[in-house]
């Protein structure tokens, strides 16, 4: 005889811009197992009349609001808010998917409270791809890991790193490589536009032995990422262009990739680490 099924995964959603609006819709539309129980956002008004569209409407509340009402949240918030949206969760032994991946190497303890208290944080493959064969090449040896990073100049304007090393890149006319170094680095110089870099690192050998060149293409649309790895198990290299959501900052497949996510953490059939 069949159990009863479950009861559905609470999920809160911080942070309403490019990711959060589509993960919404597409938990509104239906992921198996989870259901949308509300919404923080920084413009209330302008939040609840989207979320007002939805066929179940949700509130726009504040992000310490969340906390009591759901099994799960989605930080989709910029960067800054990630200690105040995560650590309750993860205190309460709750889940929290995490966009701003760059943002945990400076909070490294939530890490630890969640190790303390049986709560997860999940850091989904986002805007890159190939985290299912880093994770599976860090079980062996991985000797070395790079990034190049080429973006428009549109996905990069603002980030700190450039006012702080006097780059100017709204006029460039070819290719410019604005930064090499380490996730660890560049977390804090882009602090908008590397989580990739970091989730990669945290995948693989972490964020100071990975190496990073970002570049400033203004020929390029897409925000491209390419990845190289030499392991003990195998060596691979691939490539991703993400073709911008609303934000130009950010990749389409970044909100289709927490979708998946969440599909994947009660479907029956799951495929890929
Ligand atoms: N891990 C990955 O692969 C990727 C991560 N990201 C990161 O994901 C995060 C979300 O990205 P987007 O949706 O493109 O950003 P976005 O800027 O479009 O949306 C962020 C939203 O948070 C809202 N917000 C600001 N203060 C708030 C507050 N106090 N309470 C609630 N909401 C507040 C803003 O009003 C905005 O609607 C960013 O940190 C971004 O850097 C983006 C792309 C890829
Ligand atoms: O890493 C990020 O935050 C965003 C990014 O590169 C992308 O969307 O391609």
């Amino acid at each position: 005889m069949s159990q009863a099924r479950p009861r559905p995964l609470r999920v809160a959603i911080a942070g309403l811009g490019a990711v959060g609006q589509r993960v919404a819709e597409a938990l509104d539309a239906g992921i198996p197992g989870c259901e949308l129980v509300a919404v923080a956002a920084r413009d209330k008004a302008k939040a609840g009349r989207m979320l007002a569209t939805l066929r179940q409407p949700v509130p726009a509340l504040d992000i310490a609001e969340l906390p009591p009402l759901a099994d799960l949240v989605v930080e989709c918030a910029p960067a800054a808010l990630l200690p105040q949206i995560v650590r309750p969760f993860v205190e309460a032994g709750k889940k929290a998917v995490v966009l701003s991946a760059g943002a945990l190497l400076s909070h490294e303890d939530l890490i630890e409270a969640a190790r303390r208290h049986g709560g997860q944080i999940i850091v989904p493959t986002g805007a890159v791809l190939g985290l299912d064969a880093v994770s599976a090449a860090a079980e062996g040896e991985i000797h070395a890991v790079r990034m190049i990073t080429r973006k428009p100049v549109r996905g990069l304007v603002g980030a700190p790193y450039l006012a702080e090393h006097d780059i100017r890149i709204e006029d460039i006319r070819e290719p410019l490589r604005i930064f090499q170094g380490t996730p660890r680095e560049a977390a804090v110089g882009f602090p908008a536009n590397l989580n990739v870099a970091v989730a990669l690192s945290l995948a693989g050998i972490g964020p100071d032995r990975t190496s990073l060149e970002i570049w400033a293409d203004p020929a390029l649309t897409r925000n491209t990422h390419r990845i190289e790895v030499e392991a003990d198990s195998a060596s691979f290299s691939m490539t991703i262009e993400n073709i911008p959501s609303e934000n130009p900052k950010t990749g389409r497949i970044t909100a289709l990739s927490v979708i998946a996510c969440l599909r994947k953490l009660s479907a029956p059939l799951r495929v890929g680490t």
